[in-house]
């Protein structure tokens, strides 16, 4: 069983390097162009992908590998008390866009993270950040779901696992992280 995980990792690892060069270099030079603005990047996910929002967006705010002045990323995914009063109060599907709602700016970025593309607080996070004027970019995988239509750029990871789909969310993140820290 264990390798036969790894060598379904490795597999899906040279797919990406195969398929997914463009996207990523798109999505750094999106990310890049936001911050050096001045502007800020807002991410979310549920599951496994909230912990990669907060991941990258504390590698923003406090550093990757470079000692680089601190960057401007959230992750909305952290504030209990917003969590629990907009889950509470206008139903969970509203956890992300309400919270985009109420810090998004017009040339923010909002990256929303979701294995199927199809998780509907994130979908309904999307459509906030692109009424404020938000660039998006989607993290997904399996066919890109409904994020398809609802994003600047989607990254859709060719798997339909949902672990090894996040291992490369979290590996494409390192590599939004690095491009920052290569300008930065
Ligand atoms: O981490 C895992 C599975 O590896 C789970 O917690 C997973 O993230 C959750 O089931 C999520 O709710 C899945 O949502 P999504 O990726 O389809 O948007
Ligand atoms: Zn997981």
């Amino acid at each position: 069983m264990i390798i036969e995980e790894l060598k379904d990792h490795q597999q899906l690892i040279q797919k990406v390097i195969d398929t997914l060069e463009d996207d990523i270099a798109q999505a750094c030079e999106m990310m890049v162009s936001v911050l050096k603005s001045g502007s800020k990047v807002l991410i979310a996910g549920n599951g496994g992908s909230a912990a990669d929002a907060q991941h990258i967006a504390a590698e923003l705010s406090g550093r990757f590998v470079r000692d680089r002045r601190a960057l401007p990323g959230i992750a909305l995914t952290t504030d209990t008390s917003a969590l629990t009063s907009i889950a509470n109060d206008y139903g969970y599907d509203h956890v992300f866009s309400r919270q985009v709602e109420a810090l998004g700016r017009t040339g923010d970025l909002f990256i929303g993270i979701s294995t199927s593309g199809n998780s509907q607080g994130i979908l309904n996070a999307f459509e906030a950040a692109t009424k404020l004027g938000c660039k998006t970019l989607g993290l997904s995988g399996r066919d890109g779901g409904k994020m398809n239509g609802l994003c600047d750029l989607n990254i859709i990871v060719p798997s339909d696992v949902t672990a090894r789909i996040q291992e490369m969310h979290i590996l494409i993140g390192h590599i939004l992280c690095k491009a920052a820290d290569d300008v930065f």
